[in-house]
């Protein structure tokens, strides 16, 4: 069995991917979160990041999520997330002028970047273990890296600045582990799924290009739980035609919620919707 994850080694995503799988398992490193998602086409699991508690959802995810055609949404991850700023060794935290990480990193230490690096440019790059990787690599002593801990063993001539260094103690992220379908089954599995995920955009028409989405009419149609609400524009739409992303929540422990998603799903249907069950966890 193989699991494709947003790469290199030492991404706070493959800490996630190790958390499920363990040694069970062949990590295959991936270099953005389009193609980890893509690499279901060939793998057996992918993990990506789904949200922060600092600063919300990713957005790559997403729009990974928009296309999704194989794969299928089977558990959830949550890991503290505790950022460490690292520079060269030698390297003065004075002459830092870049500062390099994933956007999720970069976002989540605000505060920290305007005081202590205000006159640093920040530069995303695709993972925060890419951003130490290339801190390592560099010829100069001016770049600077958000990452975990870990990066700095992993990669050679780092130094640790300082650790925490994200806006709030309180900093954690929930990653999606996806199978490339839904019979295939990660390590605990729940017997009784509580979670689902939906996809749903309008039926458009010519004639009625002009009709937005009634969110309210949606929801009563819908007649399920709903803790989150993630929305991106459809692909390939008309302007303004958005796809909505609501992840479903059972009210209790019941081995009906598959049947019960799915009847609410045909509803939805019924009512003129696209729409499409993604995840079942
Ligand atoms: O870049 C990484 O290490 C990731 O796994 C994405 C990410 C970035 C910041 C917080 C959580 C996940």
């Amino acid at each position: 069995m193989k699991v494709g994850f947003l790469g290199p080694f030492g991404t706070y995503t493959h800490q996630a991917a190790y958390e499920c799988f363990q040694d069970s398992i062949t990590y295959c490193e991936k270099t953005t979160i389009a193609d980890t998602i893509e690499s279901l086409e060939t793998l057996d699991y992918a993990v990506v990041p789904r949200e922060n508690s600092i600063f919300g959802s990713v957005v790559e995810t997403f729009d990974g999520l928009r296309s999704l055609k194989e794969g299928f949404i089977l558990g959830e991850i949550v890991l503290k997330i505790q950022h460490c700023l690292v520079i060269k060794k030698g390297a003065k935290l004075a002459d830092i002028d870049c500062v390099m990480s994933h956007e999720q990193a970069l976002g989540q230490c605000r505060k920290f970047i305007a005081e202590h690096l205000s006159s640093a440019a920040t530069f995303k790059t695709t993972s925060t273990a890419a951003a130490a990787e290339a801190v390592s690599r560099s010829k100069t002593l001016n770049v600077a890296a958000i990452c975990s801990k870990i990066c700095t063993t992993m990669f050679g001539n780092l130094e640790l600045v300082e650790e925490g260094i994200q806006d709030e103690d309180f900093n954690y992220t929930r990653f999606f582990v996806l199978g490339r379908n839904s019979l295939i089954k990660p390590p605990s599995y729940p017997t009784y799924p509580t979670r689902a995920l939906i996809r749903v955009t309008m039926r458009t028409t010519a004639a009625d290009s002009e009709t937005s989405f009634d969110l309210t009419e949606f929801l009563k149609i819908l007649n399920l739980s709903v803790i989150r609400i993630d929305r991106r524009p459809a692909p390939l739409s008309i302007t303004f035609r958005d796809m909505y992303f609501l992840e479903l929540q059972s009210t209790s422990k019941e081995d009906l919620w598959p049947k019960k998603v799915e009847q609410s799903v045909s509803r939805i249907r019924d009512n003129g919707f696209l729409a499409e069950s993604i995840g079942l966890w």
